[in-house]
């Protein structure tokens, strides 16, 4: 990025007008069929997504260009918080998400041929019944307690050498099926953790279905996720109606929530609903946390002083507690300096690189039309990496978010508007609860000081994180 503001040019791209005379955004469309995605890739997987941005608004426009990735034709909103307010505040009016096809198939297939925004659409009333601030609350202390037990049972020995990124993938992954599906088994949790693997691999694939590749796998993984859901609610529901009694609140977890809940119309919840969502929130969201998780462990590692400020913030809290006694809402409401470093983490190596919109109307912005069926891309880092917003964009440094923070639009790493990731406050909760076990327990260095990152299709460590472990005892 240069400090000085781009230059607004005059459109230079042929062939800016459609059929009706309408005056379309500048840019270019690069080669046939494939576009402009070769140049995307290759900066998205240098970590550098905001390039391919900015060299386009310099050349075209700083408001808005035109570009083509994955055969279709894109817009992009240069790289301001109006961008992201325009496109956060007219979803369902202008704009809806729009999918890529790999996502769409294995949805479409496992959902009986719904397309992925239908799906989410039944969805979307029903996650607050498990993932809103009161119902959380009372979850925490069992949060608590897995990530404590995998705490024990994998970093427990001394000046041990072991990898974040496995470690953290199966932390998070117990979680969730604690809570989600009240599965405690570490066997059935293996078992599961490999079948939403394969689920991740085919979302992020080559849209093709052929017998053999990883869309196919994924697809087959996500309908033998579904079954195996499937045939868990149907007994708890067989043992919920045949005793005829509520469930405990300790023995509470997502299932039987939502096995417990009643509608609008007091009626309980379709059997059908109940597996998606179970289904759709293990699938969807556990790739980016426990990525995040891993890279925000990284950044401790680098930045001892960083690491200091936030055990001195979690050795407070353990100090607070009884022996045995776990984490609760108000400790997490102390973890002010911990959550910084979480949003500078996810300022600077978001858990992906933003999403698309697809515009359901011809509408305008900014004197150019963007007709009906051009997808819309979102993209982290242009307002993350924006030196307007967040100066010396490229340095680490959580102290940015204390006071106020940034100015609203700037910072998006959960997205917004009425599509605003359902899963942040789970995320956030999930993330404090990691660290506060992570730093009370260990120093680490990194194993491989000159450990990098790779950006594609979630920043991780190159390596996974090897480190090694220095338990201390507070
Ligand atoms: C650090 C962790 C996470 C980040 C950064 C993140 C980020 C995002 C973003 C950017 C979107 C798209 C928003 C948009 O299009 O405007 C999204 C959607 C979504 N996320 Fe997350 N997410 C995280 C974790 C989770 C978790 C843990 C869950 C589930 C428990 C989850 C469930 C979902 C779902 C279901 C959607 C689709 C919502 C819809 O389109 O209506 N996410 N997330």
């Amino acid at each position: 990025f240069r400090k000085r503001k781009p230059r607004e040019k005059s459109p230079v791209a042929t062939n800016n007008y459609d059929s009706k005379g309408k005056i379309l955004p500048p840019g270019g469309t690069g080669w046939p069929l494939i576009g402009e995605t070769l140049d995307y890739f290759s900066k998205v997987k240098q970590g550098i997504p905001q390039k391919f941005v900015m060299d386009r608004m310099n050349k075209y426009s700083s408001k808005v260009f035109r570009t083509s990735l994955i055969g279709e034709s894109v817009a992009i909103l240069g790289n301001n918080a109006e961008g992201n307010k325009f496109l956060f505040s007219n979803e369902k009016k202008l704009v809806q998400v729009w999918w890529p096809s790999s996502v769409e198939k294995i949805f479409a297939t496992s959902e009986n041929n719904k397309s992925t925004n239908e799906y989410l659409k039944g969805m979307r009333k029903l996650f607050p019944l498990i993932l809103k601030p009161d119902v959380l609350v009372e979850h925490i202390g069992k949060m608590d307690d897995v990530v404590k037990q995998h705490f024990q049972t994998y970093w427990k020995c001394k000046e041990a050498v072991i990898n974040v990124g496995e470690m953290s993938k199966k932390c998070i992954f117990s979680v969730a099926c604690n809570l989600f599906l009240g599965i405690n088994d570490a066997a059935k949790i293996d078992q599961l953790e490999k079948i939403v693997d394969e689920v991740a691999t085919g979302l992020h694939s080559m849209p093709i279905d052929l017998p053999g590749t990883a869309l196919n796998r994924g697809i087959k993984a996500s309908k033998h996720m579904r079954k195996i859901v499937e045939t868990m609610v149907r007994q708890r529901k067989h043992d919920y109606f045949s005793a005829r009694q509520k469930i405990s609140v300790s023995e509470v977890d997502f299932m039987s929530r939502l096995i417990q809940a009643r509608d609008e119309n007091g009626e309980n919840l379709k059997e059908e609903d109940i597996i998606s969502v179970l289904v759709g929130l293990m699938e969807g969201g556990y790739a980016t946390l426990h990525n995040t998780i891993t890279v925000i462990m990284y950044q401790l590692a680098e930045f001892p002083d960083v690491y200091n400020l936030v055990l001195t913030e979690q050795k407070e809290i353990a100090k607070s507690k009884e022996t045995g006694e776990k984490l609760s809402w108000e400790d997490l409401r102390k973890m002010k300096y911990s959550w910084n470093v979480v949003c500078e983490v996810l300022r600077i190596l978001p858990p992906g690189i933003g999403s698309f919109k697809e515009a359901i109307t011809d509408f305008s912005y900014e004197g150019y039309t963007i007709p009906k069926g051009w997808k819309i891309h979102w993209i982290f880092h242009s307002t993350h990496k924006n030196p307007e917003y967040f100066p010396n964009p490229e340095s680490f440094d959580p102290s940015r978010f204390q006071g106020d923070g940034p100015i609203p639009y700037t910072f998006v790493p959960f997205g917004g508007g009425s599509r605003m990731c359902p899963g942040n406050e789970y995320a956030r909760v999930a993330m404090l609860i990691f660290m506060h076990n992570a730093v009370t327990k260990f120093r680490w260095e990194k194993f491989i000081p000159s450990e990098g990152i790779i950006y594609y299709p979630y920043p991780r460590p190159a390596q996974g994180l090897p480190i090694r472990l220095h338990p201390h005892n507070l």
